[in-house]
């Protein structure tokens, strides 16, 4: 069975329309992104396993959703740590921040300090961004030579070196942080051999998860038929009231259990 995925182009236009015609907001797609985010890690790693999480976040979006993700987690009786070295000046993190705060999350800034000390780690790092300034560096990186991976700013590469290392489970959301969002693992740089325990697909599975053999999951319950059809996805059913759907990581088919 193929399995189907939405190509990068197609996840610009899609997140466009799901803020258009859709009339939805980002802080209402990072808050059901973030919430999916936090139904997998219990669907994996329930607190009666080891309640310490750590949470990884990057300076965009995919940071957004590990930050929702925290404070959900905290409210299942977890002890989420957030490491958020880049913080971003939008209100909207800015906010997110201060909810995690008024929890009393702790954030820290030694990630591997954290990291021996944790029973499962969240890679909210990189997504599948769109950025125009990623689309700048893959055209540049075509006359350097220096691929996008080898391209990861400090602080970030050390994190993701050692999330490639350590031995506790790590799910990464919508993207293994340094992925291309077409072509999947980076042939060098630090996420060169980083693959995560689990991936949390948001919206809909981008053709880089061909190349995930973990436990994926879908989140991002959100998308009405009418968008679904438009952008040609063939979204499984959810069950009940669950934000995520696991998938076969062969056929990208929901998960016969
Ligand atoms: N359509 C959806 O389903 C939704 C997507 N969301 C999330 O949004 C993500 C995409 O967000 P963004 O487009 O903000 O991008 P990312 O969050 O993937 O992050 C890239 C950002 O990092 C910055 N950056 C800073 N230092 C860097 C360095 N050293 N190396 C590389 N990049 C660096 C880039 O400027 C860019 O803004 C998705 O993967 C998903 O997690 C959700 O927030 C909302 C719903
Ligand atoms: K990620």
């Amino acid at each position: 069975m193929a399995f189907k995925t939405l190509s990068a182009k197609s996840a610009v236009a899609l997140d466009k329309e799901l803020m258009s015609t859709g009339a939805f907001s980002i802080d209402q797609l990072m808050e059901l992104a973030g919430l999916s985010v936090s139904q997998a890690v219990y669907r994996l790693h329930p607190p009666s396993k080891g309640k310490n999480v750590l949470i990884a976040c990057g300076p965009g979006n995919n940071g957004g959703d590990g930050l929702v993700a925290a404070r959900h987690l905290w409210h299942y009786n977890y002890r989420p740590t957030v490491y958020y070295p880049k913080q971003s000046k939008n209100e909207l993190y800015q906010r997110l921040a201060t909810q995690l705060n008024n929890l009393g999350v702790p954030f820290t800034e030694d990630f591997e300090g954290a990291l021996k000390d944790t029973n499962h780690v969240v890679d909210a790092i990189f997504g599948t961004s769109t950025q125009p300034m990623f689309k700048f560096r893959d055209f540049a990186n075509r006359f350097t030579g220096f691929s996008f991976s080898g391209e990861v700013r400090e602080p970030f590469p050390a994190a993701i070196k050692a999330l490639k290392e350590t031995t506790v489970p790590v799910t990464s959301v919508d993207a293994p942080s340094s992925w291309d969002i077409e072509n999947g693992p980076p042939s060098e740089g630090p996420g060169k051999g980083f693959y995560p325990t689990a991936l949390v697909s948001l919206t809909a599975p981008k053709p880089l998860a061909k190349f995930f053999h973990g436990r994926h999951f879908l989140g991002g319950r959100f998308v009405s038929p009418e968008i679904a059809q438009k952008y040609d996805l063939e979204l499984p059913e959810y069950d009940g009231i669950d934000q995520i759907v696991e998938l076969d990581p062969k056929t990208g088919q929901k998960l016969k259990l």
